[in-house]
């Protein structure tokens, strides 16, 4: 008889480490019996919702995605930021809604200088190239943000595009496998994989090329920067560059735990719709960088969401565990995604320096919980870090 898998959670001080293995396709030929296959799905599901409700981030082991593969992603993004001229940026840059040649512009796509991103009113101290799922140019639901992306010229930068394009299919096979995970942590018993399957006919999904200066090189020698903030999907699979003590995550007593890399390891976090779905059992995590390091520092989110039309409200299995009222409006992933998306940008003058409080905007949040984030509390770097 199979051990039984665990069910307790112990306390977290640093985040968990979760091994998918289980889920991937190949896992059929790994197990000898179909039992002995369900008890290790189990084992890692019941890991999973510890890490979930206890931190919202974990390194996820056992993904299934080569090194080789995540090694030359993080290569191609630090090429690029580094050797592309000011004039290669600026030829695919983000234009907003409307204002681009010939009235393009949606708002979202593209690359976007330093400075350009504002979370919480503050300027962040990153450049990035922005990609988000093509979408056919005039799908109604899909307005504004129309496809397809800007890519780098394929003349100075040939292995570019393959590159990405190809990771983007690994992700999305990664984001199905996990997401069948994280139905099984949510319902072990009778064993429920499909809980998500009805909101992923088609899932959206976000690619954030980010490149991080030190922070030292902005004129104020201060700051953060990526801002405080939560994840607007379901899950964010993150590859970083192996730079320590940058990428900082909300522990649940309000101090901050840092999740460095872990080599071979993705780190994993929660968005907002899994909260929804959840009725809160699992929160998406407030986390934000700090890149303190002199180096330059890369990273490359890859955010998994729902469909874009899909409508996300709790789902009943986690009502029936949260005492069965529900703690969220119904919204759109889509309709969320924009109106959080369309705040990530300003238009400031060119003489205003970074991490000048900017006029004060009320984050858009559809229903929820959520407070709007603190402007400046955070950006003095008060807070205490636990190793
Ligand atoms: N797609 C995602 N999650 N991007 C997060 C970007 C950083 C936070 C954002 N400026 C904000 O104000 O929310
Ligand atoms: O660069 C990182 O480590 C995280 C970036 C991030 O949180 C985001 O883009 O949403
Ligand atoms: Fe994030």
């Amino acid at each position: 008889m199979a051990e039984k898998p665990p069910t307790a959670c112990t306390p977290q001080t640093a985040l968990p480490i979760i091994d998918l293995t289980p889920f991937l396709p190949i896992s059929t030929s790994l197990y000898s019996t179909p039992q002995a296959h369900l008890v290790a799905k189990l084992t890692t599901a019941a890991a999973l919702n510890c890490a979930c409700r206890d931190v919202g981030f974990f390194y996820l082991t056992g993904h299934g995605i080569p090194e080789e593969q995540r090694r030359t992603v993080l290569k191609e993004a630090r090429n690029w930021f580094i050797n592309a001229s000011k004039e290669e940026k600026e030829a695919i840059k983000r234009w907003d809604i409307g204002k681009g040649p010939g009235g393009a512009g949606d708002g979202a796509r593209g690359y976007q200088r330093v400075g350009e991103n504002v979370t919480g009113g503050l300027k962040d101290w990153h450049e990035a190239i922005d990609h988000y799922r093509p979408v056919p140019p005039t799908d109604p639901p899909y307005a504004p943000i129309h496809g397809p992306n800007p890519w780098p010229s394929l003349q100075t930068h040939p292995t570019f595009k393959p590159t990405f394009e190809s990771y983007t299919e690994s992700c999305l096979s990664l984001g199905h496998a996990l997401l069948r995970a994280l139905s099984l942590a949510l319902h072990p018993s009778p064993p429920k994989e499909d809980l998500f399957i009805e909101f992923l006919h088609n899932p959206f999904w976000v690619m954030r090329i980010i490149g991080y200066p030190p922070l030292s090189s902005s004129p104020e020698r201060e700051g953060v920067s990526c801002g405080e903030h939560t994840d607007y999907g379901c899950i964010t699979l993150l590859l970083a560059d192996n730079t320590r003590g940058a990428l900082q995550v909300r522990d649940k007593n309000g101090g901050w735990i840092n999740a460095d890399p872990l080599e071979g390891a993705y780190v994993v976090n929660i968005g907002d719709m899994l909260e929804r779905w959840t009725n809160g059992l699992w929160e998406s995590t407030r986390h934000r960088v700090v890149h303190g390091s002199g180096n330059y520092r890369v990273s490359v989110p890859f955010f998994f969401e729902p469909d874009w039309v899909a409508r996300i409200k709790p789902l009943e299995c986690c009502l029936a565990q949260t005492g069965g009222v529900p703690k969220y409006d119904e919204v759109m992933y889509g309709e969320h995604l924009l109106s959080m998306v369309l705040g990530n940008f300003m238009t400031v003058p060119p003489h205003t320096p970074p991490h000048t409080p900017l006029p004060a905007i009320e984050p858009p949040r559809v229903g929820g919980e959520k407070k709007a984030p603190a402007l400046s509390a955070e950006a003095g770097g008060v807070s205490i870090i636990i190793r």
